[in-house]
């Protein structure tokens, strides 16, 4: 008898995308499970009318996936790790993160277009963009956006945008890696936390040793530091705080994007023991808020 797996997903091409992703490797590495994909929609991909700060932020992508694994309707679920509320559940651990896929965001221009001054409307809903893109295009008017990937590139392509900012994580994992126009280095727009990321949700005591060789050591660590960092400074859905960390020969190092509330931000940097990722995180945090708040 072979051993069925349940992994729920969000409907959207990239969420659909990443859970392929992570079944095939199941199927690969386990030739008794057969993996199926269960399609659950959420609050936050229902409601494209409202910014998404309006109707509770981003735990709306999240919600409906946690119910579905705490009843048992799902074994796994997959999510982006930067659309995961910084409060984790033990019941519903994350038990392995992917390697990370490109962290940087990109600039996306209207099919056929070629990269000109940018004066004109840049689509971009998250504060942690628009606060550090503004230093990139001072003359440049910022609007918000909302929708899954594809639906943000119509608009793009129907003039209601000179350009996007998106992840660069997204459009590579959905096809779209030839919409990228420009990449703007970590320094130039510090990524949100989890960027680029994925992690495999399960439940409490669930056997997952099929995932054993999906999860990255490196992914981990960076993931608890800049989540901790996050956490620390109350990075809710809505706040610029950003932050970013990388593994160079077995050290941690951590970036960390501070904002004062009045316009202006701080960016702060760690290294440490990968094996102390969040208390890098925690304290990168603590060392930020004592400098800079004002
Ligand atoms: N907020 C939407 C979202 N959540 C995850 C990604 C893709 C990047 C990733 O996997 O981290 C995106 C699209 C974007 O920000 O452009």
């Amino acid at each position: 008898m072979k051993r069925q797996i349940v992994i729920g997903s969000r409907g959207s091409r990239l969420a659909l995308a990443q859970t392929a992703q992570v079944a095939s490797y199941i199927e690969a590495a386990d030739p008794e499970i057969i993996v199926e994909i269960k399609k659950i929609e959420t609050t936050g991909d229902k409601r494209l009318d409202v910014t998404l700060d309006k109707i509770g932020g981003k735990g709306l992508f999240v919600k409906e996936l946690d119910k579905a694994l705490m009843e048992g309707e799902i074994h796994l679920a997959v999510h982006s790790l930067k659309d995961m509320p910084m409060e984790e559940s033990d019941e519903i651990p994350v038990v392995a993160y992917s390697k990370r896929e490109d962290p940087r965001d990109v600039l996306v221009l209207p099919r056929g277009k070629q990269e000109g001054k940018y004066g004109g409307r840049i689509g971009c809903s998250s504060f942690r963009r628009r606060l550090q893109a503004e230093r990139l295009f001072p003359g440049a008017d910022f609007v918000p956006v909302r929708g899954n990937i594809l639906t943000r590139l119509e608009k793009l392509d129907r003039g209601e945008f000179d350009a996007l900012i998106l992840a660069a994580a997204g459009l590579k994992r959905a096809g779209l890696s030839h919409r990228i126009s420009r990449y703007f280095s970590v320094e130039e727009i510090l990524p949100a936390a989890g960027q680029g990321i994925l992690a495999v949700q399960g439940r409490k005591g669930q056997d997952v040793s099929f995932l054993a060789g999906y999860g990255r050591p490196a992914s981990e660590a960076a993931a608890l530091a800049e989540r901790a960092f996050v956490r620390r400074l109350d990075g809710g859905c809505t706040s610029p705080v950003a932050a970013y960390a990388e593994t160079v020969e077995g050290r941690l190092h951590l970036k960390g994007l501070f904002y004062n509330g009045t316009g202006s931000y701080f960016i702060g940097e760690k290294t440490g023991r990968m094996e102390q990722a969040e208390e890098l995180g925690i304290l990168l945090a603590e060392e930020m808020e004592r400098k800079y708040t004002r």
